[in-house]
Order: structure tokens, then C-alpha cells, then sequence
């Protein structure tokens, strides 16, 4: 199984950069940035984590069909994959909903823009002139001059992962995706994702083998079990309040216990949460626990058919140590 890290661009730049070379070092994968418009840019982050380093492969992890159009998607990840030497992927998902309010952003039609948008990027990396007549996606001999492989030197044929939980985002993403990136930390969540995963892959005369399964987790790791579920606790309220009733059926939470959460939440009241948030639910929505515990939960999500455990926020309570701690995960796994 491969390892990935997930770092949210809510701490300067150089910071994120530090974590990142750190990660490398450790013998992580990829480093995934997530994109949310209140955060640092993610495509700024990224070109500063490919100065950084040298090895580890650099995501968008994941950018919306909305906020930016697929064209300045696609030329922001073909720079960004030149400055690094082939080493950027690109997420793309359908954007988080809560954050589309703001922007008076409706986030209509989210499989149809996700799919033309992957498609109209893809063309688009050729360095070729692309013309699309689509449902959300209009273009018309659009060209990125720069990409064509014999100028830059450097294939442009970057992956694309797509964000996805409901199941016909799943199914779109194993008809389209290179990879996919999961929002999920427990085993049931993969064998639930696998199916949908399967129908789509084989429907496109895919192998589902091919598609690189993520497991974006909430992840918290500390020699001190105690320390460790307490960092966690926050976050995986935060999940609970948005998540969808199928998914915290299938996790045993009440729409009793979803209430209390994001009460909770709303009042602020975060020293309550680790209360009401109890370890049981913790373990359904985290990986967390000190470095044994952590190292048996990887291994169940690997035989749930997890490829790649993206190793996602709170980390544990001190960042540089979880890094570290992962990184003894990664050399003995
Ligand atoms: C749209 C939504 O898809 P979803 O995959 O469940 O979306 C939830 C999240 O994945 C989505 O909010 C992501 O953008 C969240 N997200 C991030 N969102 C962000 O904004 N930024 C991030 O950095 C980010 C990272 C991330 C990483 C992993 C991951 O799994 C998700 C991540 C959904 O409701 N899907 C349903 C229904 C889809 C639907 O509306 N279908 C209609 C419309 C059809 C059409 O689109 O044409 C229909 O069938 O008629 C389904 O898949 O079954």
C-alpha cells in the first residue's frame, strides 16, 4: 500500500512546505493540498511544495469544476507539473457545498461538470487545440501553447483522481478516474465503495486493479492513545455534521447524536465535543491510537481494498512527530 499525506494550506505556505519535505523524507508518496477558496491557493501551495522537493508526487487534492474554470484547471496543473518534472497529479471533485454558499456558487449538475471537466483537461494536456460543446463545459479551439511535451520536456500526461462518496460519483469515478480519493477512514466504507467503484470500471471496459484506491482519512496518530483520540475528536465532529445519513447509518450515529454534534459545533463548545464524540465513534470515522493500533487499522483498510492511505488532518497532536511516527509505518508495512 502506498502512503500519502494531506495537508490543508491553513498555515503559510513555507510551513506546509517544511511538513512536506519532512514527509519525503519519511518515504511518503504523495502530498495531497486540499482547495477551498477561505484557504491559501492550492495551486500557489503546490508550486512551492515542487521547489521544495524532489521526489514526492504533488496533488490538487481536489479542485472544483466551479471555482475555476477547467481551463485555468488545467494550465494551473501543467505549470505546476513543470516546475516540478512530471511529478503533479490533479484532484478534481465536485467541491464542498458549505463553501459554494458563499460564493453565491449553485454547483449544479456535479457529475456532468466532474466528467467534463476531467475530459476537456485531459484534451487540454495534449497541447492541442480543443473544441467541446458541452453541458457545463464550452470551448472553442482553446489551445495551452506551453503544454506540448516537446517544449516543456516534461509528460503531460498527469493523472487525474477524482474526489468522490456518493455512489454515482464512485461509479463515475471508475469509469474516468486514475485514481480515486475517498473520504473515509474505516473498512466499511471501501467495501461499500468498491462496488460502485467495480460497476463503473467494468461498464468502461476498465480493470478496477488500475484505479488507485485513496483512503483520504481524518488521521491521528501519538504514542499517547488518549492524546491522540482528543486531537481527533474535533475533526470527526465535524464529519458527523456533514455527513450523509447513508453514511452514518452504515457507522451506527443516531440523528439524536448528529443533533448534539453540531449543537455543539454551533455554540463552539469544543471541549464538549470530546465527550460527546465517544472512542467508538472515533474509530469509525478516524484512523487514531497510538503507532500498533494505527498500523492494525491500516492493515484492515488494505484488505478492504484501500491502494494508497492518505494520511489526512489532524495528523496526531504535534505534526513533526506523527510524520515521523507514519514514516516508521511506512518502512515496516
Ligand atoms: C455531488 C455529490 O458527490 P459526492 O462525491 O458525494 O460529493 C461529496 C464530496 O466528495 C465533495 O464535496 C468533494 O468535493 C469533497 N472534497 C473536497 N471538496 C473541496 O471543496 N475541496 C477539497 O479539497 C476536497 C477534498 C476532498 C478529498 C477527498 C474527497 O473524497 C472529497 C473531497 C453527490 O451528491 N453525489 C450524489 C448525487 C449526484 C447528483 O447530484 N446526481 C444528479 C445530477 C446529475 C448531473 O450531475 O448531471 C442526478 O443524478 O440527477 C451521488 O454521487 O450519488
Amino acid at each position: 500500500m502506498k502512503f500519502g499525506i494531506e495537508l490543508v494550506p491553513n498555515e503559510p505556505v513555507f510551513k506546509i512546505a517544511a511538513y512536506t519535505k519532512a514527509a519525503e523524507e519519511q518515504g511518503f508518496e504523495y502530498v495531497w493540498i486540499t482547495d477551498h477558496y477561505n484557504n491559501r491557493e492550492v495551486y500557489s501551495t503546490i508550486s512551492v511544495l515542487a521547489l521544495a522537493t524532489n521526489k514526492i508526487k504533488i496533488g490538487a487534492g481536489v479542485t472544483n469544476p466551479y471555482t475555476r474554470s477547467p481551463v485555468v484547471t488545467a494550465a494551473s496543473i501543467a505549470s505546476v507539473n513543470e516546475i516540478a518534472g512530471g511529478r503533479a497529479i490533479l484532484g478534481i471533485g465536485p467541491g464542498d457545498k458549505m463553501t459554494f454558499e458563499a460564493l453565491g456558487l449553485a454547483g449544479e449538475k456535479p457529475l456532468t461538470a466532474v466528467r467534463e471537466t476531467a475530459e476537456v483537461v485531459r484534451e487540454l494536456l495534449t497541447g492541442k487545440k480543443v473544441s467541446f460543446d458541452g453541458d457545463t463545459v464550452k470551448l472553442k479551439n482553446a489551445k495551452l501553447d506551453f503544454a506540448d511535451p516537446k517544449k516543456t520536456g516534461v509528460d503531460m500526461n498527469i493523472p487525474i483522481y477524482i474526489g468522490a462518496q456518493g455512489p454515482k460519483m464512485l461509479e463515475m469515478a471508475g469509469a474516468i478516474g486514475d485514481g480515486i480519493l475517498i473520504n473515509g477512514s474505516h473498512p466499511d466504507d471501501f467495501k461499500a465503495a468498491a462496488v460502485q467503484i467495480q460497476k463503473g470500471a467494468v461498464a468502461a471496459g476498465r480493470k478496477p486493479n488500475d484505479i488507485d484506491v485513496a483512503a483520504y482519512t481524518c488521521f491521528s496518530i501519538d504514542d499517547d492513545t488518549e492524546k491522540a483520540y482528543a486531537s481527533t475528536k474535533p475533526v470527526v465532529a465535524f464529519i458527523i455534521a456533514g455527513s450523509s445519513d447513508v453514511l452514518l447509518e452504515r457507522h451506527g450515529i443516531s440523528q439524536e447524536n448528529k443533533k448534539e454534534i453540531a449543537g455543539a459545533i454551533s455554540k463552539g463548545d469544543f471541549k464538549d465535543l470530546n465527550t460527546i464524540i465517544t472512542d467508538q465513534m472515533a474509530d469509525r470515522f478516524a484512523v487514531v491510537g497510538d503507532f500498533d493500533e494505527c498500523m492494525k487499522k491500516a492493515k484492515e483498510l488494505e484488505k478492504a481494498g484501500v491502494t494508497q492511505l492518505v494520511a489526512g488532518s489532524p495528523l496526531g497532536p504535534n505534526k513533526e512527530k506523527s510524520i515521523k511516527l507514519i514514516g516508521k509505518m511506512i518502512s515496516e508495512f
